[in-house]
């Protein structure tokens, strides 16, 4: 279904509800540059860390699209673990983990509060700028802890500039790219909006230091498109 959310007005602040969820695939894809591109490159990366029977757990996992995609090209067995807080993503979720024929478990939990320990890989992509920043260091260090020695987390975030102009060209050039799109001005600000105080964005200097104080021993920027990035981390 094409996403459609933000043509009317809307005086709430962003939720993953069932308006959202509806709609969610194709709103990604319109709204984050190069979504397939990066999912691809998670995956890329993922399989190159992984073996036989080895647990990947998808924090902010929503329609469950990267663990459906890692499962199909993995030709090894994997215990595959989604985790999100909206019924309404994981009831897609399931939907789609059926028609494919791949073995998900779904937990409909908060990944502040759950447990995913001897993760040999952990994904989280454009789900932190969601977690406000004090839980956001926490959660860090609880994906740390739940990784295997070597084990590697892969995430990605849309990011900020320290310099206010480049900021401003960035916001800019990423306008004119959900137009081209076909989102209208009135649908981009009306989603600005219902983002503003929800999605909070680091730089990718912030990204960095939050990893490293983790105890991570390396860090790496992967992709990146203006202010949209992927990194990956190493235990
Ligand atoms: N505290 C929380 N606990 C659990 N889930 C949460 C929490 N906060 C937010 N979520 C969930 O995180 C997901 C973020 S979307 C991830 C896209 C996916 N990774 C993808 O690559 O397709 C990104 C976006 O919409 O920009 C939603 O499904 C929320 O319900
Ligand atoms: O910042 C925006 O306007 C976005 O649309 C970013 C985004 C993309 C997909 C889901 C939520 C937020």
């Amino acid at each position: 279904m094409i996403d459609k959310v933000f043509e009317k007005s809307i005086k709430k602040q962003f939720e993953f509800d069932e308006d959202v969820a509806s709609v969610f695939d194709d709103m990604l894809n319109r709204s984050i540059p190069f979504y397939k591109q990066m999912q691809e490159l998670t995956i890329n990366f993922a399989l190159n860390h992984l073996d036989k029977d080895d647990y990947v757990y998808d924090l902010g996992c929503s329609t469950a699209s990267t663990l459906i995609e890692l499962g199909k090209q993995s030709n090894f067995n994997l215990n595959l673990i989604g985790i999100d807080n909206s019924s309404a993503m994981l009831a897609r979720a399931k939907k789609k983990c059926k028609a494919f024929g791949i073995d998900i478990d779904l937990k409909n939990e908060d990944l502040l509060t759950t447990n995913y320990d001897h993760a040999q890989l952990i994904i989280s992509n454009y789900t932190l700028q969601f977690i406000r920043p004090l839980q956001r260091e926490k959660l860090i260090k609880k994906i740390y802890n739940a990784l295997n020695k070597k084990g590697i987390f892969i995430f990605s975030e849309k990011v900020i500039s320290n310099n206010k102009v480049l900021n401003k060209q960035s916001i800019d050039i990423y306008y004119d790219f959900k137009k081209t799109q076909g989102y209208s001005e009135y649908e981009i600000s009306q989603k600005r909006e219902a983002l503003e105080n929800v999605l909070i964005p680091y730089t990718d200097e912030e990204n960095k230091k939050m990893i490293l104080d983790a105890g991570f021993t390396h860090f790496e920027t992967i992709f990146k498109w203006v202010n949209f990035a992927t990194y990956i981390a190493i235990k």
